[in-house]
């Protein structure tokens, strides 16, 4: 076959969207998306309101349908084989969880559901958070029950897991205790995981791969190391700043009078510089704000084609 993408890695692709689209009515909420994300990833997906992350979550686990394109999950075309559905774990936005249920019913629940369920993980994932299990799940605090959700997520022992907003409407200790208890879990299934979040400070030290979605397309795709590495924040003076972004991609252009700022992507290494120029890393959510900026520029991996 010509066209397809190829694994990157020795570990396999876990999700693959090839020319992936879907039209709610007259709106295309996601346009021409193709992405590849390498197995054991964690992966932020990240854009403002609207930009179609839940509809692109909802189309990576079989629950609409696209309208056009199509998306693979370990190389299974999604909602055709119940096998590789049971491989995947969906944690969405509003969490699946009934109120009325004590928290041992919850897990009841999961086990019915799922043949690989891991009882034994699950109970000891809330013993080490102090969650009763007698409790019920609606007088829980709001942590309490997003640990809960992720803990019937995890127990599935799934191999891929996509989370819809896993961090909404917590604070900030009760978001940074659900990514270390996704960072746990992680290390200890090696499952590849996909979560969508508004919050790009909490995912730094978490994600090491990160999707930008802006108005229904794919703008950003690629190993968070290597996008921070390639990108520098350039000051000089103004004067030299058409001349720098002649030479560097610039994403994100701010000037006075006498002073320009550039985020650019200047490529590995450090930027080979005119002395009157400064260069400085940027942090992630700097790089993802200047991309969002700029809905025209993208840096995207080109997909490897394989040879019929
Ligand atoms: N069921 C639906 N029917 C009609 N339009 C929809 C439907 N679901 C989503 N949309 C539209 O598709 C676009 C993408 O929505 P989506 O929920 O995927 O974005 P999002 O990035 O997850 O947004 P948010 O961050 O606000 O949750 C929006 O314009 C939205 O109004």
């Amino acid at each position: 076959m010509t066209g397809e993408f190829t694994a990157p890695l020795q570990g396999g692709t876990a999700l693959e969207a090839t020319g992936l689209a879907k039209r709610y009515r007259g709106t295309w909420a996601l346009r021409d998306c193709s992405l590849s994300i390498p197995a054991g990833r964690v992966v932020a997906l990240v854009g403002p309101n609207g930009a179609g992350k839940s509809t692109f979550l909802r189309l990576a686990v079989g629950l609409i349908e696209a309208t056009q394109g199509s998306v693979r999950v370990f190389g299974e075309p999604v909602g055709q084989r119940a096998a590789a559905l049971a491989r995947v774990a969906f944690l969405a936005q509003d969490k699946p969880l009934y109120d009325g249920f004590t928290v041992a019913e919850m897990l009841r629940f999961g086990r019915r559901l799922n043949p690989g369920w891991d009882d034994a993980l699950a109970r000891q994932r809330l013993a080490e958070l102090d969650i009763p299990l007698r409790r019920k799940v609606g007088r829980l605090s709001g942590g309490q029950q997003a640990q809960v959700a992720l803990t019937v997520a995890v127990a599935k022992r799934p191999d891929l897991l996509v989370m819809d907003e896993p961090l909404a409407n917590l604070d900030p200790v009760a978001r940074h205790d659900i990514m270390r208890s996704l960072m746990t879990a992680v290390a200890e299934t090696r499952m590849t995981v996909v979560l969508s979040s508004h919050v790009v400070s909490d995912l730094n030290d978490t994600c090491d791969w990160l999707v930008v979605l802006n108005r229904g397309q794919v703008q950003v795709s690629g190993e968070i190391d290597e996008l921070l590495s390639t990108h520098h924040l350039l000051s000089g003076p103004v004067g030299l700043a058409d001349g720098m972004a002649a030479r560097t991609p610039v994403i994100s252009d701010s000037r006075t009078e006498r002073h320009a700022a550039l985020l650019a992507r200047t490529g590995t290494g450090a930027p080979l510089l005119d002395p009157r120029w400064e260069a400085r890393g940027v942090g992630l959510e700097e790089l993802v704000l200047a991309y969002l900026r700029r809905p025209d520029a993208a840096v995207l991996p080109r997909p490897t084609l394989t040879r019929s």
